[in-house]
């Protein structure tokens, strides 16, 4: 398995052996054979082609290399790892350890220690950030090449979707299609190169969802445009409340910068549960934060080194304007489905431009598959992972489990964090396969940890019955906002995911003291139980 050149100028030497296993070397053999078709000019084959190297492509790459099919992984930037590596999960959070910090100083004289902040040097927390980004995207190059995964450089589209052609085009100023074998050693290998694979898997991602009103441009910004900033802003506007805008809003506040969020409905997290969302609003405003509820934005104002000036109607329907010297648009994201060969492949979309697949990824064209953003559901690195590995081993004919989109955990790493998994309380009642929906409430302020952290919190469990198994009471949903909700909430994941009865999650212990106990307790609470609440 290897790319062909269609330009034959340069004839691709094949990867090192590295003869850890057996199935390596059935892959390096591959990659031997086609290297030697592609001289010749006939078309390169692989079993499998990913088109981008997000969460959703990497982990089907490395699944289904391990599944000891040959893969080609194509990626049109410079760096792999997609959104979550370089413009997402990654550097948001290496900047959120500066807002960790800040935190801890702030609550230091509170614990006996005089420590104030003198200064912030964003400078520093860019390198910092980028010193991250860089280790894990080589590493991540370093652990694709190891799984014997050929990475090529450059822009796919499929050319044939019947017999699942790709063909890859050199972009982004180079004139060669650039091709990986080893990590950090590239072999130019033509300006266009097509590979023909038994399957193809489209992962392509997302990108920022501009406001109806008015396109990013000037100090109106994106996401990623704002992980890109060498100065914290001195003032900035955030329209939306969702993951990004809450966690820049941390990022800044943080760093100095006065922000405001613009937010349509009530509270921060709208689409969370109520609980959650109304204690993170109020923790974030604690924090110095300034949040306008129930506004609509009508127009933004921008120009070269003039600010940003937004217009809304608040509460009251009143016309007003804010000035700052950026504005951040949060308010989702678009999947990357618009191109026209996407179009003419002959799978089904939905309104909003996400692929339609069955439950392990595959879609209506035969040998095509998606994962990640560009599917429909929550838009988290963490189910594309899943995905992927589900992916790859119903490629490979294996029986597995497909993700449960109902059951995937979100994290907002803001301060405090909130993390939600399961249904809301009002989600739970709509149901009609539920029965005896209740929703208990766990003070967090009873639990230690919680106490010596000098935030607030809260905790919620949903818990009910599943009509085709009555009489058995299990978790349905669970909210938390507290400093390691990040960090519980992966066992919440378990129980709800697992049906696992209530009595018996409840029975298990938790070490003392932690905040993982609260979520015991919690259970305990909504057993019936409780131990150290009324
Ligand atoms: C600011 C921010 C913070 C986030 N934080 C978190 C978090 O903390 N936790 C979490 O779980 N999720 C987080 N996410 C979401 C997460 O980043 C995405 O869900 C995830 O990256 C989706 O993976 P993907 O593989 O579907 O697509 P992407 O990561 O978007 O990757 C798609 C790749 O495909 C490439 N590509 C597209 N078209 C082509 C083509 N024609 N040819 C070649 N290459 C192509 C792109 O260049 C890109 O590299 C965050 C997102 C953002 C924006
Ligand atoms: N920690 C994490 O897991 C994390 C962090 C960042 C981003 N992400 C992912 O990235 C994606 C994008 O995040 P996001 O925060 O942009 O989207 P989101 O879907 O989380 O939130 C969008 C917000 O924008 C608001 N909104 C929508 N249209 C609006 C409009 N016209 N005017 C004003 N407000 C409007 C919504 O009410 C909502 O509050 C999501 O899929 C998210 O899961 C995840």
């Amino acid at each position: 398995m290897t790319p062909s050149t269609a330009d034959t100028t340069h004839t691709p030497q094949t990867g090192a052996n590295d003869p850890d296993t057996a199935d390596r070397n059935t892959t390096e053999n591959d990659v031997q054979a086609t290297a030697n078709a592609a001289a010749s000019g006939a078309p390169g084959t692989a079993d499998v082609i990913i088109i981008g190297s997000g969460p959703g492509g990497y982990a089907t790459a490395l699944r289904a290399a391990e599944l000891g099919r040959s893969v080609v992984l194509v990626e049109r930037g410079d760096a792999l790892g997609g959104t979550c590596l370089n413009r997402g999960c990654i550097p948001t959070k290496a900047l959120i350890t500066t807002a960790r910090a800040v935190d801890a100083v702030r609550q230091a004289p509170n614990v006996g220690i005089d420590a104030t902040i003198t200064g912030i040097d964003f400078g520093t927390m860019v390198t910092y950030k980028n010193r991250i980004v860089r280790t894990m995207t080589e590493g991540l190059r370093g652990l694709l090449a190891h799984r014997g995964v050929v990475v090529l450089q450059g822009e796919a589209t499929v050319t044939d979707p019947a017999r699942r052609m790709v063909t890859i085009q050199a972009n982004g100023g180079r004139d060669q299609v650039l091709c990986f074998r080893k990590a950090g050693v590239s072999e130019s290998c033509g300006t266009t190169v097509n590979v023909q694979a038994d399957d193809i898997v489209l992962a392509t991602g997302s990108r920022p969802t501009p406001l109806p009103c008015h396109d990013f441009a000037g100090a109106l910004i994106d996401s990623t445009q704002a992980l890109s900033l060498v100065h914290v802003p001195a003032t900035a506007t955030i329209i939306g409340s969702g993951s990004i805008a809450v966690e820049f809003a941390t990022i800044w506040s943080a760093g100095g910068c006065e922000v405001t969020m613009l937010i349509r409905h009530g509270r921060a997290l709208s689409h969370w549960d109520r609980r959650s969302g109304t204690t993170l609003t109020r923790e974030l405003k604690r924090r110095g934060i300034h949040i306008i509820p129930d506004t609509q934005i009508t127009g933004v104002d921008v120009g070269v080194n003039l600010g940003a000036t937004v217009h809304y109607t608040d509460a009251a329907g009143q016309e007003r304007t804010i000035f700052s010297e950026l504005a951040l648009t949060a308010i989702g994201r678009v999947p990357n489905t618009d191109d026209a060969w996407c179009r003419a492949l002959g799978v089904d979309m939905d309104d909003d431009g996400h692929i339609v697949t069955d439950a392990y990824g595959r879609t209506k064209a035969s040998g095509i598959w998606a994962v990640g953003d560009i599917t429909r559901g929550p838009g988290l690195a963490s189910r594309a992972f899943a995905q992927g590995i589900t992916i790859a081993e119903r490629m490979a004919g294996h029986d597995c489990t497909p993700v449960d989109d109902d059951a995937v955990a979100q994290v907002v790493f803001s301060s405090p964090e909130a993390a939600t998994v399961g249904c809301t309380m009002e989600q739970a009642r709509d149901r009609e396969d539920l029965d005896h929906v209740r929703e208990s409430m766990y003070p967090m302020l009873s639990n230690a940890r919680m106490l010596m952290s000098g935030s607030a919190g809260s905790m919620s469990i949903v818990s009910g019955e599943r009509r085709e198994q009555p009489g058995v009471e299990v978790v349905l949903g669970v909210h938390i906002v507290a400093p390691n909700a990040s960090d519980m909430i992966g066992e919440a994941e378990q129980i709800i995911a697992n049906r696992i009865p209530l009595d018996r999650a409840s029975s298990l212990t938790h070490p003392h003291p932690t905040f993982s106990e609260a979520f015991g307790e919690a259970l305990l609470l909504a057993d019936g139980r409780p131990l150290h609440t009324r």
